[in-house]
């Protein structure tokens, strides 16, 4: 009996019924019932999302503090768009009882609504029980039918114990080639993947659907013999990471496959499950401090897939310290054996700068 099983249950559960609503948003947006216009689908989503996990998590585990992206108070102002998105949250279920039983049912008005949105304000630390949440990871990726993930995770006194990536746009099958999403037309079928990981329970993939218990499966990071033959992720904005830096990394180490670019938590399940080996995100900006939710779920999950994952300096990273994390810059992630190797010629490379 896992250390954290009712903990993971509510969590994968919980993202999974959130990764519905983005796709209903999604599929609005192509339908023209929500707005095109970049800014509203991704709002709607965002926060649609966020007030469904919180419900869950206050539910299931009421003094927990929860760490999560977005703040109610653009929704306190605009009516239209409280509603429009009240109607999303209330119309949005897993379709099975007993799931939802276990989600604690649905969020009974539009004034809670906005109340579970900000149960996210938590400011995060080294003490205790807190959960942090990123309802859209990668919004551009959203937008585009590209990568995104619905990612949630457990801190207890700084230490990430669960991470669940829910990335409705990554194919189910763990062998199936990296992919950067459904840009070019792909459908939704054989599409959707629930990740988890639990400390020191290893880390597993299913189908991002109800019932799909069953069909989970644990997974593991590639053992590459070889750097050079090594394929790695990076993130599609280079406003997020540093493109060329991280191409004169792979030169060094001999890469010669394209880097394949995704937005998103996505790259970290996608190493996690061999279907790539590197993921680099080198910092563009000196002042720019990463957030807690674009990384917790991740850096577990590739950790008990047996990978290594740090900052550019070689340090752990460090979720003690509030929302962001202040301590570290950067992330180089990749297995176990091929880090030092991988770390030793970042540093090299951004010595030289
Ligand atoms: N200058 C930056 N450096 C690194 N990450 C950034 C930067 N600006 C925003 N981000 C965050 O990167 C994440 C997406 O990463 P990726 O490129 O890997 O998909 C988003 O959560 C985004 O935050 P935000 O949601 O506030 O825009
Ligand atoms: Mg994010
Ligand atoms: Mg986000
Ligand atoms: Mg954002």
């Amino acid at each position: 009996m896992s250390s954290y099983a009712k903990e993971l249950e509510v969590a994968q559960l919980a993202v999974q019924r959130a990764a519905i609503l983005t796709k209903r948003v999604f599929h609005e947006k192509a339908k023209g019932t929500v707005s095109k216009d970049d800014k509203s689908p991704v709002t709607i989503g965002d926060f649609g999302a966020q007030a469904l996990i919180i419900s869950a998590l206050k539910a299931n585990f009421p003094e927990d503090e929860i760490v999560a992206e977005e703040e109610a108070a653009q929704l306190k102002e605009d009516s239209n768009l409280r509603q429009t998105i009240w109607e999303l949250v209330k119309t949005t279920s897993l379709e099975d009882e007993a799931a939802e039983k276990v989600l604690g049912g649905a969020i009974k008005s539009e004034d809670d609504l906005l109340t579970m949105i900000d149960y996210g304000n938590s400011k995060g630390g080294a003490k205790g029980r807190i959960w942090a949440i990123d309802p859209i990871d990668g919004t551009k990726g959203f937008l585009r039918g590209g990568q995104y993930a619905v990612c949630l995770a457990l801190m207890v006194d700084g230490d990430v114990k669960v991470g669940v990536l829910g990335c409705p746009n990554l194919p189910v099958d763990d062998a199936a080639p990296l992919t950067a999403g459904q840009e070019s037309g792909q459908t939704d079928e054989g599409m959707g993947c629930l990740f988890s990981g639990v400390l020191s329970e290893g880390a597993t993939s299913r189908p991002l659907t109800t019932g799909a218990l069953s069909k989970e499966k644990s997974i593991s990071m590639k053992a590459i013999k070889d750097i050079a033959a090594a394929t790695f992720c990076e993130s599609v904005e280079a406003g997020h990471s540093a493109h060329g830096d991280q191409a004169e990394i792979a030169k060094k180490l001999g890469i010669t496959n394209p880097s394949v670019r995704m937005d998103s938590q996505a790259k970290y399940a996608s190493i996690a499950r061999g279907a790539g080996d590197i993921y680099l995100r080198l910092p563009v900006s000196a002042t720019y401090q990463e957030k807690i939710w674009d990384h917790a779920a991740g850096d577990l999950i590739v950790r008990e897939a047996g990978g290594v994952v740090t900052d550019i300096k070689g340090n752990r990273l460090d979720f003690t310290v509030g929302r962001t994390l202040a301590n570290n810059k950067g992330v180089v992630a990749a297995p176990a054996a091929a880090h030092p190797k991988v770390l030793e010629v970042v540093k090299e490379v951004l010595g030289q700068k």
